[in-house]
């Protein structure tokens, strides 16, 4: 999917290369993170798989295609593979959270049709459901990096380049972010992520590519921020304080997330650990415990955010957290008698007592500081059973709204046009809406079809007005054709 062989970028007036003879390989599927020093080529690694800049030397193979022979003109088909996530977000900041997202599309000329559809279903998808028209400045640092997101990933790009995504959010919103990338990871895209937060990475248990002065001096499966990084206690230290008894959807997520280093660090390719060893283990316990209460503290702001809405809660998050909850162990506590939350919510909106008990679980856990509704972490057999992530709109696909209707034009059934037509009505097409019989629209300044139509064979030169300089091609409708002289 991205491989680099023996690739070096130097940059002009600097000592020594950004990048030096790198050669790696990440395949469709896999969360990978890069990690290293400031300054040590992260973002210059991201850059080229962007075709942002162009090594010194080396190939590199993006979606098997060698980067040195997509020419300038193309670069920007190549892009729509790939979305790209910022640790500034780097919105519009005079449109709307709609319009950010819709941006994307638009410029890669998707349809009103498409954009009307994918803009709300990924805005949903990302927990921003209801704030399509909120600007930027109206919206949290935690909610315009969900905007970014919506935006990167709308186009259902096949790689998500992530460079410090939360590097200027606080530990809780991170948490959430994360959750929302492994996501999208767990759907089939392929994310790469630059990072210094030694927390993030050790939760995870992805690979890590580490980079130190250029060059790759670390790429292990499995891993945390540095050598032999681990999945801290973080879950028993605070879930552990809690008295056991049954287990509970609500508190289950914190089971979830004390199996997740088990359950998510599955290999895409089974491929065992492979490790170039450079620095001593140095597992950060209080920040990966921090990791874990700021994912419970986010939910629990986000939960008691909808409450106040009245916004259902995506199902796919508390079905996350209820699925993870059914299999894993958990010590959690039981909240309020009689409050016990369904394993299974309903689809659409959460009942009353649902929510009721939601809130009572959050209060419950808030008032004995214990837990809070945790963000589900998302395993391999959460995904698996959770329904796709992308939409399929049924959309043209690329195509801008004007190619549709041209497109539309030259596949409907079309009389030659009439005489009058001809003359003088070409561009009202007045003689042949007359003629409308059903009901459809035909592309400005040129006459509808009309259904019950016995059409001539036109070509799409003859319909556009156009013609082909050595006339038509038989049988080929669609050819590219010159001005008429
Ligand atoms: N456009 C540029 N011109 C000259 N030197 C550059 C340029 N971009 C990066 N560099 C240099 O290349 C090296 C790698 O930079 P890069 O931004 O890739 O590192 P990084 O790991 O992403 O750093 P950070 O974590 O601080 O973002 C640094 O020494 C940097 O100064």
């Amino acid at each position: 999917m991205i491989r680099f062989d023996s690739v070096t970028k130097s940059y002009p007036g600097q000592t020594r290369p950004a990048l030096d003879d790198i050669t790696v390989e990440i395949l469709r599927g896999e969360f990978v993170f890069l990690v290293g020093a400031s300054g040590s080529g992260k973002s210059s690694f991201l850059r080229l798989i962007l075709k942002e800049d162009r090594p010194t030397a080396g190939r590199i193979h993006v979606l098997g295609q060698d980067l040195r022979s997509i020419s300038t003109r193309k670069v920007p088909y190549f892009r729509r593979n790939l979305g790209v996530v910022f640790q500034d977000f780097r919105l519009l900041s005079n449109k709307n959270v709609f319009e950010n997202v819709a941006f994307a599309l638009r410029v890669i000329g998707k349809s009103r049709g498409f954009v009307q559809t994918a803009v709300p279903e990924t805005l949903k998808l990302v927990g921003l459901d209801g704030k399509g028209k909120r600007m930027p400045h109206e919206l949290s640092g935690g909610e315009q990096q969900r905007v970014a997101i919506a935006r990167a990933i709308v186009n259902k790009p096949q790689i998500l380049l992530a460079d410090e995504p939360t590097g200027n959010l606080d530990p809780v919103t991170s948490a959430g972010i994360m959750t929302l990338l492994e996501r999208i990871n767990a759907s089939g895209t392929t994310v790469v992520m630059a990072t210094h937060e030694a927390g993030i990475v050790d939760q995870m248990q992805r690979r890590v590519i580490e980079l130190s002065s250029g060059e790759v001096v670390r790429d292990e499966r499995s891993a945390g921020y540095a050598v032999g990084g681990t999945l801290a206690p973080p879950v028993t230290s605070v879930v552990g304080a809690i008295p056991a008894d049954d287990a509970v959807a609500t508190d289950g997520a914190a089971a979830a997330l004390a199996a997740v280093g088990a359950e998510s660090s599955g290999d895409a390719d089974g491929a065992e650990a492979e490790t170039i060893p450079i620095a001593a283990s140095t597992t950060d316990d209080a920040t990966a415990d921090a990791l874990v209460a700021s994912i419970r503290a986010e939910e629990a702001l986000h939960e008691s955010e909808r409450a106040s809405s009245g916004d259902a809660v995506p199902i796919e998050t508390t079905d996350a957290a209820a699925s993870v909850a059914e299999t894993a162990p958990t010590t959690a506590k039981r909240p309020a008698a009689g409050k016990k939350r369904p394993a299974k919510r309903p689809a659409a909106k959460a009942g009353s007592a649902t929510k009721a008990s939601e809130e009572a679980a959050v209060d419950t856990a808030m008032d004995t500081g214990t837990v809070g509704v945790a963000a589900p972490k998302v395993t391999r057999k959460v995904m698996e059973e959770a329904p796709p992530l992308y939409i399929e709109p049924e959309a043209r696909d690329a195509v801008t709204d004007e190619a549709a209707e041209i497109t539309a034009a030259a596949t409907m059934p079309i009389e030659p046009l009439t005489t009058k037509a001809r003359k003088g009505g070409g561009s009202s097409g007045d003689a042949d809406d007359a003629a409308d019989g059903d009901g459809r629209d035909g592309p400005p300044g040129r006459p509808a079809a009309p259904a019950s139509a016995k059409s001539a064979h036109l070509t799409l030169a003859e319909r556009l007005g156009l013609r082909s300089p050595a006339g038509p091609r038989a049988g080929d409708d669609d050819q590219e054709v010159g001005p008429v002289k």
